[in-house]
């Protein structure tokens, strides 16, 4: 068969295709002749931003208004000065040009000499950790080369390292913690104290990895959380932990966080939650935040231990069975709270022995928060009586089943007050403020991979559910509403998630002229502690005279009534 001719555009077209891309590449090189003080201007000026935005991240929120305050001052002064504007345009020119020049004869991402001087210095302190004299060609040895076992390296703006990934001998015990800590506790000396580090130990490669964890983002508000019936948000931590390979740039992790989901409910492995921290340190603001999202769906039993009027704005509030302060009424409510673990529990099981549905009042979530149980028992034994803390060993153990969960919070220093039923049955749990690794090992039963901070602002802490990991926490700022000396803006989204009032306390609450505002916690008002447990059904219609029939709500459960 004759060869067909090739079409003209194919032949000819070769050629000038050709002398195009000549003419191309000439002009592309030409320009980039022209234009390279411009582009090296450029990239400068793109380092100088990338710089400026690290510094600004890394820089404290409580410094930032001073920082602020100090650049508009300079600009001021720029702006005053003859031919400032022009000088300072020219010096950031000069600083762009600088900053932006080709470093030649060093690859990109090559340290330069600080920086690989701080890297020798992280290899020589190594040594005596990874390395043994029987080995015939060690990976650490000292004179030897850090390039290659160390893998991956980063620094931040200020010359201090950001990211370190290496490689260690497989002789290496990195199953052994004491052998981790050691090597841990070194690289933290040398890359500098003041910071949070986290340290990813990947044993089937035999690498560790370095990475500083920009701090969690602390003006976090409460909000409606989009989460499900059973879901509860304890604040916020790190994105999930990638393989050190795999690390992104710790600049461009920054600001990224996800939410601590705790879940309760009959099929939660951890169905009841123990908060642990020093004074101040926000274990009452967790407990608020917890009850906002509990009363989504549920109803609460609040025993403030501390009687601070932590939970004033909560009293009358539907859905909120009590807020108990003293320790006479804290045992009549927790006795209460027995009996409805009791019942829904036999109601429960009288559902599934007749093989229907359990009724919607025995499954309706049912929450026991308790603040400061060691100070009520305190004052219980004062007063000579029994401590109110023994009472909630039903709840506790048998709350998964009867959908009732309990949450106790207490301050660090009184640990040993509590209960064992409350030690045992408490397997999610949360410590906050500044702790030693000791503590933070002794309360969520192993220490966590990053290094706690010795100053931490309020509200942050651990968190571990179960067996999972060990997890920095952010609880998102829930003050009280009544609280003067908390952000308005804080204050507000409170209360917007405050539920409505129960029609008696909504009344009052309107000729009293504020509507959010209540009375006083109940025993300060000189109410009978006793009478503040309410069945829901006078919390729902209080005003409602004597002897007027009132429309049961739908999860009205009989034995409430007996309160
Ligand atoms: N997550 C948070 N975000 C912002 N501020 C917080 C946070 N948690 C607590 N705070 C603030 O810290 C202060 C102490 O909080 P809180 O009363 O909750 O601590 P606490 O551990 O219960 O202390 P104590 O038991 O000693 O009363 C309050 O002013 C509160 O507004």
């Amino acid at each position: 068969m004759a060869r067909r001719p090739l079409p003209r555009i194919l032949r000819t077209g070769g050629e000038h295709l050709a002398r195009g891309r000549e003419l191309a590449r000439t002009a592309g090189a030409g320009a980039t002749d022209v234009l390279h003080p411009v582009i090296t201007v450029a990239r400068g000026l793109g380092r100088l931003t990338v710089v400026s935005r690290r510094r600004w991240t890394d820089t404290p929120k409580d410094r930032r208004g001073p920082l602020l305050f100090l650049a508009a001052s300079v600009l001021l002064a720029v702006v005053l000065t003859p031919y400032g504007a022009l000088l300072a345009a020219a010096a950031l020119m000069a600083a762009a040009a600088w900053r932006g020049r080709d470093r030649a004869g060093r690859p990109a991402g090559a340290p330069d000499d600080e920086q690989a001087q701080r890297l020798r210095s992280f290899y020589e302190a190594l040594v005596p950790h990874f390395s043994v004299t029987e080995d015939p060609v060690p990976l650490y040895s000292h004179g030897g080369d850090w390039q290659e076992p160390f893998e991956a390296h980063e620094f931040d703006g200020a010359g201090r390292i950001a990211r370190l990934v290496l490689r260690y001998p497989a002789y290496f015990a990195d199953g052994e913690a004491e052998a981790r800590v050691r090597v841990e506790q070194t690289l933290l000396a040398k890359a500098g104290r003041g910071r949070e580090y986290r340290f990813v130990w990947e044993e089937e490669a035999n690498r560790l990895a370095l990475e500083v964890l920009p701090p969690l983002p602390a003006d976090i508000a409460a909000h409606a959380f989009d989460t499900a019936p059973g879901e509860t948000v304890l604040g916020v931590t790190d994105p999930p932990e990638v393989s050190c390979a795999l690390a992104p740039d710790a600049g461009e992790r920054g600001g990224e966080v996800r939410p601590v989901v705790w879940r309760t409910g009959s099929r939660s492995t951890e169905p009841h939650l123990l908060a642990l921290g020093s004074p101040g340190s926000g274990t009452s603001t967790l407990l608020r935040c917890l009850v906002l999202q509990a009363l989504r769906h549920g109803d609460v039993l609040i025993v403030d231990g501390g009687a601070a009027g932590e939970y004033a704005c909560l009293v009358g509030r539907s859905g909120v069975v009590a807020v108990e302060c003293s320790p006479a009424g804290a045992r009549a409510s927790l006795e209460w709270a027995v009996r409805e673990t009791e019942r829904r529990l036999i109601a429960a099981s009288r559902a599934r022995q007749s093989g229907i549905p359990v009724p919607e009042d025995a499954r309706r979530p049912l929450w026991i928060v308790v603040d400061r149980p060691a100070a009520l028992g305190h004052l219980a034994a004062a007063e000579g009586g029994g401590d109110p803390q023994a009472l909630l060993q039903v709840p506790l153990r048998h709350g998964r089943a009867a959908g009732v969960t309990v949450v106790v919070a207490e301050h660090l220093e009184n640990a040993d007050a509590l209960g064992e039923a409350v030690r045992q049955h408490t397997r999610a749990r949360v410590l906050l403020g500044p702790s030693s690794v000791p503590q933070l090992a002794a309360v969520l039963g192993t220490a966590p991979r990053t290094t706690p901070p010795s100053l931490v602002p309020a509200g942050r802490g651990y968190v571990r559910l179960g067996a999972g990991p060990v997890l920095r926490v952010q609880v998102p700022a829930t003050p009280d509403p009544y609280d003067e000396t908390a952000a308005e803006g804080q204050r507000e989204a409170v209360r917007e998630l405050l539920p409505p009032r129960t029609a008696g306390t909504a009344a009052s609450a309107g000729e009293a002229g504020t509507v959010n505002e209540v009375a006083e916690p109940p025993e300060v008002a000189g109410v009978p502690a006793v009478d503040i447990v309410k069945d829901p059904r006078s919390l729902d219609e209080p005003g409602l005279p004597a002897g007027t029939e009132a429309e049961p709500p739908e999860h009205a459960e009989p034995s409430r009534a007996e309160l």
